[in-house]
C-alpha cells in the first residue's frame, strides 16, 4: 500500500476540515488511526484498534463495502452515541488499479457549511420516526384481539383463552374451517406476547410447492448446488428469530419436511441447505389449520410426535353458523370497512338482511360474509343494505331459477357452487375437498381465489 504518510498528505487540503481519520487494508483490518479519532470513539489511550477488523471498533462501519465495491462513499452521516456525524470513505488502490484498502474521515456536525445538509437529514429522520411509529400504531390496532369481531359466549372464551395463550411462550395451535379467523388471532397473539417487537413471518403450507418448502424454511447457504444464488437466502425460521413463525395450514406440510421440522424445535437450530453449520434460532411456532390433523395421525399422513410439539396450546375457532348471535355485529363492523360513495354517510343494514345472513350456511365464513357484503355493497342502489340487495349478492346456489347469462357465466356458477358444496362437505378442509372434486390442491387453491372464496 502506498505509505500511510503519503496516503494521509494526499488529503491534506482536507486536514483543517476533518476531525478524525482512520486507514484500512484490503482485508479491512485496521492500519491507522488518528488521535482525534480515537478520542471520537473513547478508546482507551492504551488500547491499540492496529490490525483488528475494522467492524469490532465501529459496528456500523462501511469500509468494509468501499473495500470490496472500490467505490467510495463520499458523503454520509453516522451515529455516534447521540451525535451525528457526517463521514466520506474513499478507497486507496495501487499503481494498477487494484484496492488496497480504503480511508474514512470524520466530520463535526458543527462545520458550517454542512449545517443545511445535516438539517435536512434530521427532519427527514423525524418524519422516518413519526411514520414508523404510526405503522406500528396500525399494525397493532389492525390484528389486536380487538379487531376480532364477536361478542357471543364462544367468542368471549375464545379471545380468554388467547390472551391466556399471549402471556405463556409455548407452540400453539390454531383450530378451525377456512376464513374463521385463524391468521387474525395469531397476529393478535404475537402483538400481546412479548415478542410483539419481534418479526410475526407466515408461511402457507399449501401455497409454497414442495420441493421449494426446505429452502423456504431453512435458507440456502451461498453457492449450495449449481445455479444457486451467490448471496446466501434467509429461510423463514431465521427471519422469524427472537419473534413468531405462522404456519398456515400445518396440515398440509409433507411428510419429509415434517421429520426436518421437528428436529429443529427439538434442537433449537438450523442449518441452511448447503451450509455445514448451524445457527441458534429463538422462534415461537403458533400454526394453524383447517383440517382433522388428529384423523391425519390416524392414516399416518401426520407425525405424531411433530402434532404435540405444536400442540402444547390448542383453540378451537368456531364457524360462523355457529355463532348467528353475531352476525348483526359482524355486518356492521365489516360494513364500516366496506368503501361506500364519497356523499354517502356509511351503510345501513335492515334487520330482514341480517335474518337472511343468518340463514346462510356460511362454508368461507368471515371471509365469505365478507365477500357477500362487498357484493351487495356494489349492487345496493342507496345506503340501504335490505333483503332484497342481500338475496342478490348471496351465492347463486343459493337462489334457484334465476336467469343465467350465457353459457360461461352458468359453467362459472356451477364450478363455484361445486367448491362451495365441496368445502361444506369436508367442513372446510380444503385438501379433502380438492380430492372429492379430483383437482390438485394448486388447481384448487387457484380456483378459490379466481372464485374469490377463500385466501
Ligand atoms: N372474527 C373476525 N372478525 C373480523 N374479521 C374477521 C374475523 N374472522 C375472519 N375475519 C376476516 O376474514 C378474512 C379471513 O381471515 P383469516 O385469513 O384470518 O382466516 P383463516 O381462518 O386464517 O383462513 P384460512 O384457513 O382460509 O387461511 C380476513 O379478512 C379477516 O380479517
Amino acid at each position: 500500500m502506498a505509505s500511510i504518510e503519503e496516503a494521509v498528505a494526499a488529503f491534506s487540503l482536507l486536514r483543517d476540515f476533518f476531525e478524525g481519520a482512520i486507514i484500512v487494508d484490503a482485508q479491512t483490518r485496521i492500519t491507522w488511526m488518528d488521535k482525534r479519532y480515537r478520542e471520537l470513539l473513547k478508546l482507551a489511550p492504551d488500547f491499540d484498534p492496529i490490525g483488528m477488523p475494522v467492524e469490532d471498533i465501529i459496528p456500523h462501519s462501511l469500509l468494509r463495502r468501499v473495500v470490496e465495491t472500490g467505490r467510495p462513499i463520499l458523503l454520509d452521516i453516522m451515529n455516534f452515541d447521540d451525535r451525528q456525524f457526517v463521514v466520506c470513505r474513499i478507497p486507496l488502490k495501487d499503481a494498477a488499479g487494484a484496492v488496497e484498502g480504503a480511508i474514512g474521515f470524520v466530520f463535526y456536525d458543527n462545520v458550517d457549511y454542512l449545517a443545511p445538509i445535516l438539517d435536512k437529514f434530521e427532519a427527514l429522520q423525524k418524519q422516518l420516526t413519526r411514520a414508523q411509529a404510526a405503522l406500528t400504531r396500525e399494525r397493532q390496532t389492525k390484528y389486536s384481539l380487538s379487531s376480532f369481531i364477536g361478542q357471543s359466549e364462544a367468542i368471549k372464551e375464545l379471545k380468554a383463552m388467547v390472551r391466556r395463550f399471549a402471556l405463556r411462550d409455548g407452540a400453539a395451535l390454531i383450530l378451525g374451517e377456512t376464513g374463521t379467523g385463524k391468521e387474525l388471532l395469531a397476529h393478535a397473539i404475537h402483538q400481546q406476547s412479548d415478542r410483539a417487537d419481534g418479526p410475526f413471518v407466515a408461511v402457507n403450507m399449501a401455497a409454497v410447492p414442495e420441493a421449494l418448502l426446505e429452502a423456504e424454511f431453512f435458507g440456502v447457504a451461498p453457492g449450495a448446488y449449481t445455479g444457486a444464488e451467490k448471496k446466501a437466502r434467509q429461510g423463514k425460521f431465521e427471519l422469524a428469530h427472537g419473534g413468531t413463525l405462522f404456519l398456515d395450514e400445518i396440515g398440509d406440510m409433507p411428510l419429509g419436511i415434517q421429520a426436518k421440522f421437528l428436529r429443529v424445535l427439538q434442537e433449537g437450530e438450523i442449518e441452511a441447505l448447503g451450509s455445514n453449520t448451524v445457527k441458534k434460532i429463538d422462534v415461537r411456532i403458533i400454526a394453524a389449520t383447517s383440517q382433522d390433523l388428529e384423523a391425519k395421525i390416524a392414516d399416518k399422513s401426520f407425525r405424531a410426535d411433530l402434532y404435540y410439539r405444536v400442540a402444547v396450546l390448542t383453540v378451537h375457532v368456531p364457524p360462523l353458523r355457529e355463532r348467528r348471535e353475531d352476525m348483526a355485529l359482524l355486518c356492521e363492523t365489516l360494513l364500516e370497512q366496506t368503501m361506500r360513495a364519497a356523499d354517502q354517510r356509511g351503510w345501513v343494514i335492515t334487520p330482514e338482511a341480517v335474518a337472511l345472513l343468518q340463514d346462510h350456511a356460511w362454508p368461507g365464513n368471515v371471509r365469505e360474509l365478507r365477500n357477500v357484503l362487498e357484493r351487495a355493497a356494489a349492487l345496493a342502489p342507496s345506503e340501504v343494505m335490505d333483503a332484497g340487495v342481500i338475496r342478490r349478492a348471496l351465492p347463486p346456489g343459493g337462489r334457484p331459477g334465476l336467469p343465467r347469462q350465457g353459457l360461461a357465466n352458468a359453467m362459472a356458477d356451477t364450478e363455484r357452487q361445486a367448491i362451495l358444496d365441496a368445502l361444506q362437505a369436508t367442513g372446510g378442509q380444503k385438501s379433502a375437498a380438492a380430492l372429492r372434486l379430483g383437482v390438485s390442491r394448486s388447481q384448487f387453491y387457484e380456483k378459490l381465489k379466481r372464485h374469490n372464496i377463500g385466501l
